[in-house]
This record gives structure tokens, C-alpha cells and sequence, in this order.
């Protein structure tokens, strides 16, 4: 009987494939983790062996041989094919498009997963005893250049000084010196770890870097510390003497290019090879900082969400900044939480994982409050004169009338502040002109023809915009309902505000930062630039401005509208609005001086408004833990949403019902009712829908949900896994599109 092989294909089918060996390979070589390239339908794919078995359910005659084996050593090793399978499984994600979507894109391509090499030129026994050269001078100086670099120095160091490659060559033929090839990206650079000295810590900040030094093993700390309390300090103290081991630490960040300052803070820290994974990398370099990691010659690895895939030879520990942030869960295709995913990893690795936030997810702040996680709180932040961050001020507009969305007693606070000479920043959610526009003669709004969804107004460029589908309009002059020309923009975005402060004060700068106003890497760097060269005194900006940011300057924070967020159907809209407005905040008053927060209201009664004002986002989240565990939401009981959208409306609920039941016995058995034969014993599977997602029609489509909730995972999982079975035998569900979201961020997408 032949060998086969079992080979992940990047196709959305849940299955693997089964291909015969090469027939002029050694079956050794077939290895698990090496790349093939093979023949599927009319396509030519490129897979990765995960699986060999002695015999297919398929005649062999049937089986197709591998066209070619590309890679000779496996570029998974089997722990990191073991995760990926287990990532495939608790998403219930097909394991061929997981694997496919952990791997940069040049290895999906199938270029050789070797390192860019460098020579590295060093001078031989003849080339260090040799006395002198008169009639080569310029061979000479190069030959006493490079015995001063025992080690050896790399070609572009050495072009670098002026010298050329003919030169080396000729001194090579005299026997003088000679060349080794290495890897570009080489691990620890010789000489002290630290290139510039530590931060005397605070008390509080003492405290945690000593658990986290003493931790062995896999163990989870909660970094809770206020806005500016200096976790960054915390991070870089307690990973020294992992990177001094010579192990390797992996830092996730929400959104390197928006604060460079941190990667910059973790590059003027230590003399070892860091390499940053984010958008503005090219694919070569990516592969490059994933080879280099996976040989373990990146010391330190920081990247965003899917840095969480990167390979690592010997990982020491696992950073995860600002872990509550939205952009660790990927909301389309394989719907994973990066934070989620790099705790099961450092388990296997057995790391210790510091989460740190200011505001920290209810997911984490329940672990901790439980002693599951360990809890470290930073409640002061150091070297300022008001060591805690300013409290939100809550501002009632009900009965003030407004400028341009700017209540008086809003502007002369902005008054006072940008005379002194100070930053202020302006929040405000929205991009664009306006969110709407009406019709004041008949009341008519623009809405998405694609969505329920109204355009936003754009005034540069021009456009009615909606931001689901991303469908253009110009904007129109006359009513299409009633003609009239009385067309007015309803509500407040970023731009019509930029208009007002320009109009209003004309003589300060200002810096404008949202989605459109810096849709590039540079335009974003000369607007930080600008910022922390004083070049701008008014600040205004999206989510964008709210987080992470360090604008020493800033001692007004002013929130046009915060009631946003608070009455939303979503039941983590509570906890996103409260880690919101404390974010923005906490830009204010970071350095010497004192800082002032306002935000502007229509519900100056709201309960949950008040109370985050008068106690702070810690008191509030454990507030919303109590309502959670009242109501078995999570983080208390575990949830699942199917998504799934149509044509028609008809279509995607009839599929829906008739799974709901066709799962209806596995449900019922959670229960304890007798006849049904299933292997699920837990308590308390709830299955709600199907019914209209919040925003149904989208993109011309027809979007349900049907949710499964329950107090243990695994009958969760395995529901899930029946539905999935269900719904691929089911002739009308190829009509629809589905997926699974395991443990949502939100209930709207
Ligand atoms: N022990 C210390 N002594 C003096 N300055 C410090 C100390 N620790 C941190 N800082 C400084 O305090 C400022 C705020 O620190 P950092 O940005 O790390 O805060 P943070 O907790 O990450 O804030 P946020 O959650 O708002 O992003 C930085 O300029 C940092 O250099
Ligand atoms: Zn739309």
C-alpha cells in the first residue's frame, strides 16, 4: 500500500486533500510542513503537507502524485502545525484557508523560504600578520579596516565606507581575507543588552515588574493601569531579563503606525535585533522578520493581530498592549482574537503573558477578579503634579444652543486653554461632513441604495458616501422627493467641525485625524510630527486620536457627543463606549501640566454616563460585570453568532429555521430531556433566532443571525459542528453565505 499524503489547500472547503509521494522523492523527505505544489481541478495549487496515512478512502488509482516538493526542510514545525489546527477547530474554520491565513503571502506564493544573505568578509590568518602593502594603498586602509571587526563586516557596511567589491575580491586572491554567508537578520548584536538606561520606577511600577521577573512558567498578568501610568516602562523592565536569556519576546500593539512612539520607545531600549510587523512592510520583509523569527533571530517581534502566527524558536514571553482594543479580533474570513489566540500559545509554550490596559476587557478583568489571572494595578502615573489622570466632566447641552455641534460654555473652555498656549483635542466619532443629509421641506435623508444605512456627507471630495459598502453618490442639489433646494446637513463629522475651528480661529493650527485626512503611512507621520512639534495647537480626530497616544502638550480633552454608544442594542456597547471615553481622555494632563476632560451630553442623568464620570472606568467595568453574570452574558456564559445573508430574506430564514431545527435535539439534550441521543450533557445550551441581524439589508443583502450561548464549551462546539455538518448537505444553504463567530466582539457585524 502507498503512502499518502495529506496536503491543506487554500481553498474554503473543510476538508484535506489526499495526493500520492513524489514518484523520484524519498518518502522522508515528503515531510510534514513542507510545501508541494499539486494539481487541483484544472488549477495548479500550492499546498502543505499535515498528514500521512497508510490508506485513502479514495482508489488509489484515483489519487493524483505531487507535481514538486518546494521546500526540503518543512517550514512548520509539527507544535506550530498543532496550533493551527487547533485555531482551524475552535473557529471552525476550514484547516486549509487557517494555515493559508497564518502565512506570509510570498510562502503562499511559493518563493524558497530561504533568508536574504549577506557576506560577511573577515580577514584570514595571512590577512592579520601581514605587515604592510606600499603598492596597494587602498587594499591596505580596507585590510586595517576590517581587522578592526573580528566578527567580520557585512558587504553593505564596507561599500558604505567607499571601497568596492573588486577591491575585496583582489584581496581575497592574495589570500588576505575571505567570506561566510549569513542570514541578513542575525540575532543578538554583541555588547550590553541595554543602549540606554532605565526609567527609575515608581513604587507601583516596581511592584509589577518584580511579579512578572519572579513568574515561571505560563502564567497571566493583568496590567491594569491608568491612562499615562507608564505600563510601557513596565513592559520593557520586565522583558529584559528574558531577552538577556536569550529568549525571544512577542509584543502585540493595536496599530503600530499610529504610535510609532512605542515601537520607538522598545527600539532606543535595547542593542538586539527587533523586528516590527505592520502594514507598511513590503512582502520580502515580512517573510524576512517571519524567518528570522522562526530561527530565533528576531530578539524582539512587534506586530499587530496577525503577528500572533509568527513562528518563534524559543519564546520567552507574550506582550499583549492595550489588550481590550478591537483591532485584535478579526472580524471577516477566519474570525480570530489575536489576544485569545496568544494566550493558548504561550500556554503551550509555557510563558508568562502580560495583558495590559487601562481599560481592560471584561473577558480579563473577570480572570483577574477570579485570581485566575494575576492582577497588577498602576494607579498613578509618575512624575506629574496630578499623579491620577483628570475626571470627565460632564457637560448638559439639553438646553444650550449649539454651534456647529459646540455648546458655549465648550468654546470659552477651548478659549482659555489655546490661550494659554496649550493643546487641546477634539473628539468626535464620526468621519466625513456630516452623517446625514435631509431634506428640511419634506424631511427626506439620503439613504445607501444598498443599505439600511444613510450616506454620509463628504465635502472633500465631494460625495455622498456610505461607510458599510462603500457606495459613491455626488451630492445632490434639489430634493429627489420634493425638489425643494433647502438640503441640510444633519449631525456633526470630523470635517464640518475642521471648518467651524478654522472659521473660528484662524490664527491656530490644526491637526485633522480620521480615516480620510490621513489615508497614507507619511501623511499620518508628518501629522504626529506636527502634534509633538507644537505645530498645532487644536487636535481633532477620530477613535484614531483617542488611544495610545502620548501628547505631552494636551491638557484639554473635549468629547462633542458622548452619548454615543449608550443606548446601542449591542450588550458590549456599554463596556466599548466606557474604554472609549476613558481612552480619550486620558490624553489629557500627561505631562506637567494639569488636564481637563469634557464631554458634552444629552443624558447628564444617564446612570451608567454618571457613574463612570464620578468613579472611573475600574468601578464601572466591575458594574457591568455584575449586570453580565445577572443576565449569563458573556464573559460569563460563552456565545457563538452564525451570520448569514442572501438574496432574499425568505431564503437565508428558511435554511435558518430548518437548521435551528434540525439542532433542536442537541439543544433540548443540554437540558437533560431523555430520548434525545446525544453525547451533550451540560446544562443550559440556549439557541436564539434566526432574526434580522441590526442592520439587515447590506450591500444588497439580506442579513440574519441565529446566536448559541451556553454556560460550558463543549456542547457549544459541538452544536456548531452539527449546524456546520447540516448546512453542507443542505441543497438551499449553497444559496447563502455563513459563518461562525466564536466569542463575537460585537452583535452587529
Ligand atoms: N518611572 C517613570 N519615571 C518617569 N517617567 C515615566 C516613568 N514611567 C513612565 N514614564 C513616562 O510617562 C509617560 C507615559 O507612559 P506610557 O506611555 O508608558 O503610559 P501608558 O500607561 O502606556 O499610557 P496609556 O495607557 O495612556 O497609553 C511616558 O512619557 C513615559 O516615558
Ligand atoms: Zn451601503
Amino acid at each position: 500500500m502507498p503512502l499518502i499524503l495529506e496536503v491543506a489547500l487554500p481553498v474554503p472547503l473543510d476538508a484535506i486533500f489526499d495526493y500520492l509521494p513524489h514518484p523520484h522523492t524519498a518518502h522522508f523527505r515528503q515531510a510534514l510542513g513542507c510545501r508541494v505544489q499539486v494539481s487541483f481541478g484544472q488549477r495548479k495549487l500550492i499546498g502543505v503537507i499535515v498528514g500521512h496515512k497508510q490508506a485513502s478512502d479514495i482508489s488509489p488509482a484515483k489519487i493524483k502524485p505531487i507535481e514538486h516538493l518546494l521546500d526540503l526542510d518543512p517550514i512548520l514545525d509539527p507544535g506550530w502545525l498543532a496550533k493551527i489546527r487547533w485555531c482551524a477547530r475552535y473557529y471552525h474554520h476550514p484547516l486549509g484557508d487557517t494555515l493559508f491565513s497564518c502565512l506570509p503571502t510570498l510562502l503562499k506564493k511559493g518563493e524558497p523560504a530561504d533568508a536574504l544573505q549577506d557576506q560577511i568578509w573577515f580577514t584570514t590568518y595571512l590577512g592579520q600578520q601581514i605587515e604592510a602593502m606600499p603598492k596597494t594603498p587602498a587594499q591596505w586602509r580596507l585590510l586595517q579596516m576590517l581587522r578592526q571587526h573580528p566578527h567580520g563586516l557585512e558587504v553593505s557596511a564596507i561599500s558604505a565606507q567607499g571601497f568596492q567589491s573588486t577591491q575585496l575580491h583582489k584581496l581575497r586572491d592574495k589570500g588576505l581575507i575571505d567570506y561566510r554567508q549569513e542570514p541578513k537578520l542575525t540575532a543578538q548584536v554583541s555588547g550590553p543588552l541595554l543602549a540606554e538606561a532605565e526609567l527609575v520606577l515608581t513604587p507601583e511600577q516596581t511592584s509589577a515588574v518584580q511579579h512578572i521577573q519572579q513568574a515561571q512558567g505560563f502564567h497571566v498578568f493583568l496590567l491594569e493601569g491608568v491612562t499615562g501610568s507608564g505600563k510601557t516602562e513596565v513592559y520593557l523592565q520586565a522583558l529584559r531579563p528574558v531577552l538577556a536569556r536569550g529568549q525571544q519576546v512577542l509584543v502585540l500593539v493595536p496599530e503600530i503606525s499610529l504610535t510609532p512612539q512605542t515601537l520607538h520607545r522598545f527600539r532606543r531600549r535595547f542593542a538586539c535585533s527587533l523586528v516590527a510587523l505592520h502594514s507598511g512592510l513590503s512582502e520580502r520583509e515580512r517573510l524576512e522578520a517571519w524567518l528570522a523569527a522562526k530561527r530565533g533571530a528576531a530578539a524582539i517581534v512587534i506586530g499587530t493581530r496577525s503577528a500572533v502566527f509568527t513562528p518563534f524558536a524559543n519564546l520567552g514571553m507574550v506582550i499583549i498592549d492595550e489588550e481590550q482594543d478591537a483591532s485584535f479580533k478579526q472580524m471577516e474570513g477566519l474570525r480570530y482574537h489575536a489576544r485569545d489566540l496568544a494566550l493558548k500559545y504561550a500556554q503551550e509554550a509555557q510563558v508568562p503573558v502580560i495583558l495590559g490596559s487601562a481599560t481592560p476587557s471584561l473577558e480579563s478583568l473577570r480572570h483577574a477578579l477570579a485570581q485566575h489571572y494575576q492582577h497588577l494595578q498602576l494607579t498613578q502615573r509618575p512624575q506629574t503634579n496630578k499623579p491620577t489622570p483628570p475626571p470627565l466632566q460632564l457637560l448638559d447641552i439639553r438646553s444650550l444652543k449649539l454651534q456647529e455641534g459646540f455648546s458655549l460654555p465648550l468654546l470659552k473652555r477651548l478659549d482659555t486653554h489655546l490661550q494659554a498656549g496649550n493643546q487641546v483635542l477634539i473628539f468626535i466619532n464620526r468621519r466625513g461632513f456630516a452623517p446625514a443629509l435631509t431634506c428640511y421641506t419634506c424631511g427626506w435623508l439620503a439613504e445607501c441604495p444598498q443599505c439600511d444605512a444613510r450616506m454620509t456627507w463628504h465635502k472633500e471630495p465631494p460625495r455622498l458616501h456610505c461607510h458599510h459598502c462603500d457606495t459613491q453618490q455626488a451630492v445632490m442639489l434639489t430634493c429627489p422627493h420634493c425638489q425643494s433646494e433647502d438640503l441640510h446637513p444633519l449631525g456633526w463629522g470630523t470635517q464640518r467641525s475642521e471648518a467651524f475651528l478654522q472659521q473660528r480661529y484662524p490664527e491656530i493650527p490644526l491637526v485633522r485625524l480620521d480615516r480620510d485626512a490621513v489615508s497614507t503611512h507619511k501623511r499620518l507621520q508628518t501629522s504626529l510630527q506636527q502634534i509633538q512639534q507644537m505645530q498645532a495647537g487644536i487636535l481633532l480626530g477620530t477613535q484614531m486620536l483617542a488611544k495610545g497616544h502620548h501628547f505631552p502638550r494636551v491638557t484639554l480633552v473635549a468629547v462633542l457627543d458622548a452619548d454615543t454608544g449608550l443606548y446601542s442594542s449591542d450588550f458590549r456597547a456599554l463596556e466599548h463606549s466606557g474604554q472609549l471615553l476613558t481612552q480619550v481622555a486620558g490624553r489629557a494632563g500627561r505631562a506637567h501640566q494639569a488636564g481637563e476632560v469634557i464631554l458634552q451630553t444629552r443624558h447628564p442623568d444617564d446612570t451608567n454616563l454618571l457613574e463612570l464620570c464620578q468613579h472611573g472606568y475600574s468601578y464601572f467595568a466591575r458594574r457591568l460585570l455584575e449586570e453580565r453574570e445577572q443576565l449569563s452574558l458573556p464573559p460569563y456564559e460563552y456565545l457563538a453568532i452564525l451570520h448569514a445573508s442572501g438574496k432574499t430574506r425568505e431564503q437565508v430564514h428558511q435554511v435558518l429555521t430548518e437548521m435551528a431545527a434540525h439542532l433542536h435535539p442537541y439543544i433540548q439534550a443540554t437540558r437533560g430531556v431523555e430520548e434525545a441521543d446525544s453525547l451533550i450533557q451540560a446544562q443550559g445550551l440556549n439557541a436564539i433566532g434566526p432574526f434580522p441581524a441590526p442592520m439587515e439589508r447590506r450591500k444588497n443583502r439580506y442579513h440574519m443571525q441565529f446566536w448559541l450561548q451556553a454556560a460550558q464549551r463543549a456542547p457549544l462546539h459541538e452544536t456548531i459542528a452539527a449546524s456546520l455538518r447540516y448546512l453542507r448537505q443542505h441543497k438551499q444553504a449553497r444559496t447563502i453565505r455563513y459563518a461562525w463567530d466564536i466569542d463575537p466582539w460585537d452583535t452587529l457585524g
